[in-house]
């Protein structure tokens, strides 16, 4: 019964490679073989099948009058035969020998735009990526606001005076720059080029306006994905809970944040960062990023 089934969907696949061995190996077939291969009987037909794959198939040289055919050798049994041999079989039946190069090359390195409305838990995110992820560089951007409570100078931001900022603007140093809330950010060239160089990607961490400049710069070449949390409610709250507003900035940063959160559509991917939920925000984030890595036609990015 079991033969029988073998043989008919040997029979009937036109894309079997035993009864269409150049479908697999490219190899002129002898259209003789083809048609035994529709005789009528199963147990005879699958006996003449094993045996054409173990020698008949690669053994007339005669047929195969030009250099690029393989060699004549038996394919050994793959139940009895070891490992190794099978495979110098199967090299020498194909003509070359098996590479370990990789089928596709290395992925590029990307360029990451996280964005989204204040008090959503852009750096909240970024602080657990840095920690679970490796080869991955954060672009400190340099701004000309001052310091809070427990910033660092070069880790958080590079902390500038007005003037500084304005002396990078004009020699081209920054890829992006904006004024946001009355203090000056942009993103220092040179770090992308250093870090991109040695194949780390590249996390961008931008406001909603930086994020729209970005994309007419960049286009499709980098990532965008917006962060926002699961309600305004959620979002004000947390901005409240961060005590580094004052009554007044409050109010600017929530009403600009209701209107970012319409800015969605110009982004690739959107992440939910809901309350007690940083874990799942930041494996999200991961997994976009795997699955740009997996990209058949990459970004490709020039800075
Ligand atoms: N998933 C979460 N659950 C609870 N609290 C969170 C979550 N994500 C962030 N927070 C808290 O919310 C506050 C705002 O987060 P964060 O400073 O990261 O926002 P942001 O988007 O970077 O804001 P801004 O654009 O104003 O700098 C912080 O106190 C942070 O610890």
């Amino acid at each position: 019964m079991l033969v029988r089934r073998f043989c008919v969907s040997l029979s009937r696949s036109e894309i079997n490679p035993i009864c269409n061995p150049s479908k697999l190996f490219n190899f002129r077939t002898n259209p003789q073989k083809i048609r035994i291969f529709s005789c009528q009987n199963p147990a005879k037909l699958a006996l003449q099948a094993a045996n054409i794959i173990t020698h008949k198939s690669y053994s007339s040289n005669s047929q195969m009058g030009d250099a690029r055919r393989p060699l004549s050798v038996p394919i050994p049994d793959i139940e009895k035969a070891d490992r190794s041999e099978l495979l110098r079989a199967l090299e020498t039946s194909l003509g070359s020998s098996f590479s370990s190069a990789p089928l596709v090359p290395n992925p590029n390195p990307l360029i990451i735009v996280i964005s989204g409305p204040s008090g959503v838990g852009k750096d909240a995110v970024i602080k657990r990526l840095r920690e679970v992820r490796e080869n991955i560089h954060f672009v400190v951007t340099a701004t000309s606001r001052p310091m809070r409570p427990g910033e660092v100078d070069g880790r958080d931001y590079f902390f500038v005076s007005k003037d500084e900022f304005l002396g990078m603007v004009e020699k081209g140093e920054l890829l992006e720059h904006a004024l946001v809330y009355g203090d000056y950010k942009g993103i220092p060239k040179q770090q992308i080029r250093e870090f991109m160089a040695k194949g780390s990607d590249i996390v961008l961490r931008v406001d909603i306006q930086g994020a729209a400049t970005l994309r007419r710069i960049l286009g499709n070449s980098a990532v965008f994905i917006f962060v926002v949390a699961e309600s305004e409610y959620a979002m004000v709250n947390r901005l409240i809970g961060r005590k580094t507003e004052t009554r007044e900035m409050l109010l600017v940063r929530i009403a600009t944040a209701r209107e970012e959160v319409k800015h969605a559509n110009n982004f690739d991917y959107v992440v939910v960062n809901a309350d007690g939920q940083l874990e799942s925000a930041v494996k999200l984030v991961e997994s976009v990023i795997d699955a740009e890595k997996a990209r058949v036609s990459p970004r490709n990015v020039r800075i």
